[in-house]
């Protein structure tokens, strides 16, 4: 079941990006209903980052049309927030003011920047300085101030990549109750296939730059790694991602 209420439909329709000489998306069609939530997998290079940037309109496109609820997009998205793989926080402001940053013309933007803390747990840290959080915290942090532009698309670049295991299944959950709370629509850039399965109404593959796999993820949520639907979709997530490293480095040894 998707978020309906507050998400934006994306409609993408021939994107292509050239970096120089060298296209790096080669043609992307994509349709992202409002409030669904999509994991974006792929190898190292094959343009993930690229396509998300694209759509928060941070990169230009070299050809084809964003449609956000039905505009085409042509600038930077007012819609969207990015959340990376490095929580990218000012140092020299605490907590509750790293989130409020996007508050701050509101009067009352430390009551807004308190509640966002307690959404993702961290009330009792707000005038700490960000050096003395962890990984997982800082990311915590990084989320809240994400979500204090009350964004109708969040974007997900690897967010929780740096993170240990423990702390990363911690995040998968915070991020799963949030996106179920706010009913955002969701792309989540991730390297791990079960996190993917995890989270997402459905999953993409991109390779070389073109969308070589998608699928709907038919699981009832919380999910359960342990389903043999579960398993299923890994098996088939990783045999898809072999084929396309195989087709890769083929090609690579003829050329
Ligand atoms: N600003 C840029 N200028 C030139 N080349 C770029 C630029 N941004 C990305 N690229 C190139 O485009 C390709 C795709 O990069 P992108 O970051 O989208 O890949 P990715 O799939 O997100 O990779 P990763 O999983 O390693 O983060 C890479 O070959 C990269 O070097």
């Amino acid at each position: 079941m998707t978020n309906q209420q507050n998400g934006v439909q994306l409609r993408i329709e021939n994107m292509k990006k050239k970096f120089g000489s060298t296209e790096v998306i080669k043609g992307i069609d994509l349709q992202v209903d409002a409030g669904e939530f999509v994991a974006v997998v792929g190898k190292s290079g094959c343009g993930k980052s690229t396509l998300l940037r694209l759509i928060a309109g941070l990169e230009e496109k070299t050809e084809g049309t964003i449609y956000q609820n039905d505009a085409p997009l042509s600038k930077e998205n007012d819609d969207a927030r990015v959340m990376f793989q490095e929580d990218r926080l000012l140092p020299w402001q605490d907590v509750l003011t790293n989130v409020g940053f996007g508050l701050q013309l509101q009067n009352d933007w430390q009551t807004g920047a308190k509640q966002l803390l307690q959404e993702v747990g961290l009330e009792d840290h707000a005038s700490k300085w960000p050096s003395l959080l962890s990984g997982g915290q800082k990311q915590r942090v990084a989320l809240a101030r994400a979500l204090a532009a009350n964004p109708r698309l969040l974007l997900f670049d690897e967010p929780l990549g740096a993170l240990d295991a423990l702390t990363r299944i911690e995040m998968q959950g915070l991020i799963e109750e949030i996106w179920k709370r706010n009913q955002f629509t969701a792309l989540l850039v991730t390297h791990d296939v079960s996190e993917a399965i995890m989270l997402a109404d459905r999953i993409i593959v991109i390779s070389e730059g073109t969308i070589s796999y998608d699928r709907d993820v038919p699981l009832p949520r919380p999910r359960e790694r342990s389903h043999p639907v579960f398993k299923e979709i890994e098996r088939e997530l990783y045999a898809e991602l072999l084929e396309e490293s195989h087709k890769q480095q083929t090609f690579a040894m003829q050329s």
